[in-house]
């Protein structure tokens, strides 16, 4: 079975169409201003309008406050929240019952160590993102495109429900989806022809890479 698809820091219709006609299960805009692919949250609400019920938004945020939270929620109207920084359980708990929104919680991974910070999450976030660190001077805690060592992630429960995420490509999506079998995978550079300007024919080749991959290799469980 193929996994669950989000294409992540969309910023023009043909973009977010072309994620839709290809079966993207989810899209996702950045609300980070250092980053190539940030975007206004009216913006992104037109954007979404044109998918919405066909396919899951995403806001993809980082240590934001109530008030820009608020006005992501109000213009964007997103799905799921995924929080891209340094976010307490506590504080995600608080968000959630406000919001009443899912929360996908994103974590860096270069080792072991890392994958146990998410013990505090569990039972918080609906889903965790696991992305590699940012390369050193990097301004962006994701979105770099590089990958981590996937194989970590054969020591996490089954029952942790996880998007894959960090450096994922045409190239390399095979090989991502036989070491961890995961359900979901998140790309964002990998489409890239220059940061922040996803390539329509990049993102032909990737669904077409995931569908080849997963007839090669079924993907097991249920997927959200
Ligand atoms: O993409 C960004 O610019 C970004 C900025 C701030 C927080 C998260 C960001 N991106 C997230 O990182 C993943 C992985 O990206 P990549 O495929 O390695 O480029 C991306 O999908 C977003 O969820």
């Amino acid at each position: 079975m193929r996994p669950d698809i989000k294409i992540c820091g969309l910023k023009t219709p043909e973009a977010v169409d072309r994620a839709a006609d290809r079966g993207a299960s989810h899209i996702g805009f950045i609300f980070f201003e250092k980053s190539p692919r940030n975007i206004e949250p009216d913006i992104a609400g037109t954007l979404v309008d044109r998918v919405r019920g066909r396919v899951k938004s995403v806001a993809v945020t980082v240590d934001a406050d109530n008030d820009d939270l608020d006005e992501i929620i109000a213009l964007m109207r997103p799905d799921i929240l995924q929080f891209h920084g340094h976010e307490s359980p506590e504080r995600l708990l608080t968000v959630k019952a406000v919001t009443g929104l899912p929360i996908m919680k994103a974590f860096s991974i270069r080792d072991a160590d890392d994958l146990r910070r998410i013990e505090p999450y569990i039972g918080i976030a609906d889903r965790f993102l696991f992305d590699a660190k940012p390369p050193s001077g990097s301004d962006l805690p994701g979105g770099n495109g590089v990958p981590f060592d996937w194989s970590l992630l054969r020591s996490l429960d089954d029952s942790v429900d996880y998007m894959l995420s960090g450096g994922l490509n045409k190239a390399n999506i095979a090989e991502a989806l036989r070491e961890t079998g995961v359900r979901a995978i998140d790309v964002s550079s990998g489409v890239e022809s220059a940061p922040g300007v996803k390539d329509l024919q990049m993102m032909d080749e990737f669904f077409a890479a995931v569908a080849e991959a997963s007839r090669a290799q079924p993907v097991s469980g249920s997927v959200k």
